[in-house]
C-alpha cells in the first residue's frame, strides 16, 4: 500500500514532528529560507495532509490547488486566524491546531512582561545606557502585584496558566471577561465580570484572548480611556486585538502606565516606529511559544493530529 503523501512548509520544523510524520508517511519539505506562496501553490497537489510550520494562508485558492486529496490540515500552532476554517470543513477536510501545550510557556512571557512593564525594566535600562541613572528614594518607581486586581480577557487555557502562577504573587483579586462563568474560573477564586468592569477595576490588564470577529479591535481610545492611569497593559493572545495607534496615544497622554506586548500590529512591528521611542513600552518579537521543549511538543501535536486523521481517527486538538 502507497504511503500517505505529507506536504511540510518549512525546512526548520522541529525534528519531533518530522520523525514522527517519517515514521507513517512519505514527508516533503518546502526548502529554502522562506518559501513564498508559489512554491506551496506547486508542491501541494496530490498530498493527502499540510503540515503548517509557518503562518501560510490556507483558503479556497490553496484548497482548489491541492485537489481531492487533501484530507488533513494541520497548524503547528495554537493560533488559527491564517485558516479559512469553514471552508476547510466544508470540502470535508479535517483541520487542527496545538493549543494547550504551549499555555504555560506563553503564560510565563505574560509574567515576564508584567513585571518588566510594571517595575520599569526597560526604562531603567535606557536610562543607564544614557549615564543619567540616579538612583533617588523615587526613582523608577514601580507598582506592586501584591495586593493587586488582576483582569483576564479570555480565561482559556493560557489565561488559567497565568491565574495559576500569578496566585504566588498574592494578588488580591482576579476578574475575567469572555463569553461566560467558567467553572476553572470559580475554581481559581476569579470573578466573572463585564469587560467595562474588568477595564476600571484592574491594575493589571492581560490580554490572553484569540484573535476573532468579536476580540478585533477590542482594545481602542474608549477602552483604554476606562483604565487606571496606573493600569499596566500586557498582550500576549494577537496583536489586532488592540489598535496600535490607540495603545500609542494610550501610552503617550499617561492614559496608563505601562504595556508589554508579546504581540503587536503589525507584527513586526516596524523599524522606527513611534511605540520604540517611550520608554513605558516592553516588547518582545511573538516569544511566547518560543522554548525548545513547546515547540518540539507543537511539532509532535500537530504530527499526531495528522496521523489521526489519515487513520480516521479523532484529532487531538481539532477545529
Ligand atoms: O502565537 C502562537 C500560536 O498561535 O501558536
Amino acid at each position: 500500500m502507497s504511503k500517505w503523501k505529507v506536504l511540510v512548509t518549512r525546512h526548520d520544523t522541529p525534528l519531533t514532528g518530522l520523525k514522527l510524520l517519517e515514521s507513517r508517511c512519505d514527508v516533503t519539505i518546502l526548502s529554502g529560507e522562506a518559501p513564498t506562496r508559489a512554491d506551496l501553490i506547486q508542491a501541494i497537489p496530490g498530498h493527502d495532509a499540510i503540515f503548517l510550520s509557518d503562518h501560510s494562508h490556507v483558503n479556497a485558492e490553496l484548497l482548489d490547488v491541492a485537489g481531492d486529496k487533501l484530507k488533513v490540515v494541520s497548524t503547528m500552532s495554537a493560533g488559527y486566524e491564517h485558516l479559512d476554517v469553514a471552508e476547510i470543513k466544508r470540502r470535508g477536510i479535517k483541520v487542527g491546531h496545538t493549543p494547550v501545550v504551549l499555555s504555560a510557556a506563553v503564560a510565563e512571557v505574560a509574567i515576564l512582561l508584567l513585571l518588566n512593564a510594571t517595575r520599569r525594566a526597560h526604562e531603567g535600562r535606557l536610562l543607564l545606557e544614557d549615564g543619567k541613572f540616579q538612583p533617588k528614594p523615587t526613582t523608577l518607581l514601580g507598582n506592586d502585584i501584591r495586593g493587586s486586581t488582576v483582569g483576564i480577557v479570555g480565561l482559556g487555557s493560557i489565561g488559567v496558566e497565568i491565574v495559576k502562577r500569578l496566585i504566588s504573587f498574592q494578588v488580591e483579586r482576579f476578574v475575567y471577561t469572555g463569553h461566560a462563568r467558567k467553572k476553572i474560573g470559580d475554581d481559581l477564586g476569579a470573578k466573572f465580570v463585564t469587560l467595562d468592569e474588568l477595564l476600571k477595576m484592574s491594575d493589571f490588564v492581560v490580554v490572553a484572548t484569540p484573535l476573532t470577529n468579536e476580540t478585533h479591535g477590542l482594545f481602542d481610545d474608549a477602552a483604554f480611556d476606562k483604565m487606571k492611569k496606573t493600569a499596566v497593559f500586557v498582550n500576549i493572545g494577537r496583536g489586532p486585538v488592540v489598535k496600535t495607534d490607540a495603545l500609542l496615544r494610550a501610552l503617550k497622554e499617561k492614559k496608563i502606565f505601562a504595556a508589554g506586548l508579546d504581540v503587536v500590529d503589525p507584527e513586526p512591528l516596524p523599524k522606527g516606529h513611534e511605540l520604540f521611542t517611550l520608554p513605558n513600552f516592553e516588547i518582545l518579537p511573538h516569544l511566547g511559544s518560543s522554548t525548545v521543549k513547546t515547540r518540539n511538543d507543537m511539532a509532535t501535536v500537530a504530527a499526531q493530529n495528522i496521523i489521526n486523521a489519515l487513520d480516521g481517527k479523532p484529532l487531538v486538538y481539532p477545529l
